[in-house]
């Protein structure tokens, strides 16, 4: 009965898929790479010749070596929203179509970064291990956080987690101005293509874009010193946009003010020197990361598997065929 089901290639399993994996397997034949003992070339080789199908998370590198040992591949389905994970132009180059979590997690990834900011500002989780560790009878009074409203806050990348961002934040009277490819078509926040001059006009930045070879390291030292000393960072982008040792360096010595974290350049190794900085707050990748967001993700992903194997369009295209 599952050999009649479609068939679709796991080499990691998804967060999404091992909480609702009774339900996929209802609908799907999953191949399911992980639990061999066999090398994945080795694994691929032998049984994924015929495989049209793939469904993986942001974690799962699927790079040209894998694409090489999946000859039939003609959709890769991932649970994520960014794409850097996939050898695009190999996947463009084979006409290989991908359907992501599209717009699914932008208003949790919003409101995680929000809540880094307001965390940041406020010391909030600097607070709770004041208490914690004992020491509100013993030292008295905490030292006060910064206020949220009127901030000037720099979004770099406006796509739909990056306007979420901008709406939740203009709701505390937070000033909004962004840097991002071009400028876009009726927003009215003012844009800045030099994202030095967006960090030098901000009390904070919050950063939104996907990682792509031009935003790798775009956050340097340069932009961390046009920040400045009382400047926070943000980051529910990935990792590598930032240059992650600048950052360490830049906090250590106090050239920006404090950072919130969700992301990391070498997941989930986390700079040791960052765990005793009380201006910085650290959240283990979880942005996108809530039920309800599972439960829509699920329906998404079983969506497009369903529409490609009924030969139907996509439902959150990113390439198309
Ligand atoms: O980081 C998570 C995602 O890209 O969905």
């Amino acid at each position: 009965m599952a050999d009649q089901l479609p068939q679709v290639l796991v080499l990691r399993p998804p967060p999404v898929f091992t909480l609702l994996e009774t339900q996929f397997s209802q609908k799907f034949h999953f191949l399911r790479a992980w639990e061999s003992p066999l090398p994945t070339a080795d694994f691929l080789a032998t049984h994924a010749a015929s495989v049209k199908a793939v469904l993986c998370s942001g974690d799962t590198p699927i790079t040209g070596d894998i694409l090489r040992h999946l000859p039939s591949l003609q959709l890769i389905v991932t649970t994520s929203a960014g794409l850097n994970h996939i050898n695009l132009p190999e996947c463009r180059r084979r006409s290989i179509s991908i359907a992501s979590a599209g717009e699914i997690f932008s208003d949790d990834c919003a409101d995680l970064a929000v809540g880094l900011l307001m965390d940041v500002l406020r010391k909030i989780s600097a607070a709770d291990r004041f208490i914690r560790a004992g020491l509100w009878p013993i030292r008295g009074e905490y030292r006060l956080g910064s206020k949220l409203g009127g901030k000037r806050v720099g979004i770099v990348g406006l796509g739909s987690i990056g306007l979420e961002v901008a709406k939740r934040l203009e709701a505390f009277g937070c000033i909004i101005s962004y840097n991002s490819r071009r400028k876009k078509a009726n927003i009215s926040y003012p844009f800045y293509s030099n994202v030095c001059e967006l960090a030098a006009n901000s009390n904070a930045l919050i950063i939104c874009c996907a990682l792509t070879d031009e935003t790798c390291h775009m956050i340097n030292k340069e932009v961390m010193k046009a920040l400045g000393k009382e400047g926070v960072i943000i980051n529910i982008g990935r990792g590598s946009i930032i240059d992650e040792k600048e950052l360490v360096q830049c906090l250590v010595q106090g050239e920006i003010g404090g950072a919130g974290l969700d992301v990391f350049e070498n997941e989930p190794d986390v700079p040791r020197e960052l765990f005793t900085l009380d201006n910085v707050v650290l959240s283990p990748h979880v942005a996108v990361y809530t039920p309800e967001s599972f439960s829509d993700l699920y329906d998404l992903m079983v969506g497009n598997l369903e529409a490609f194997f009924s030969n139907k369009p996509l439902l959150s295209p990113v390439l198309d065929e």
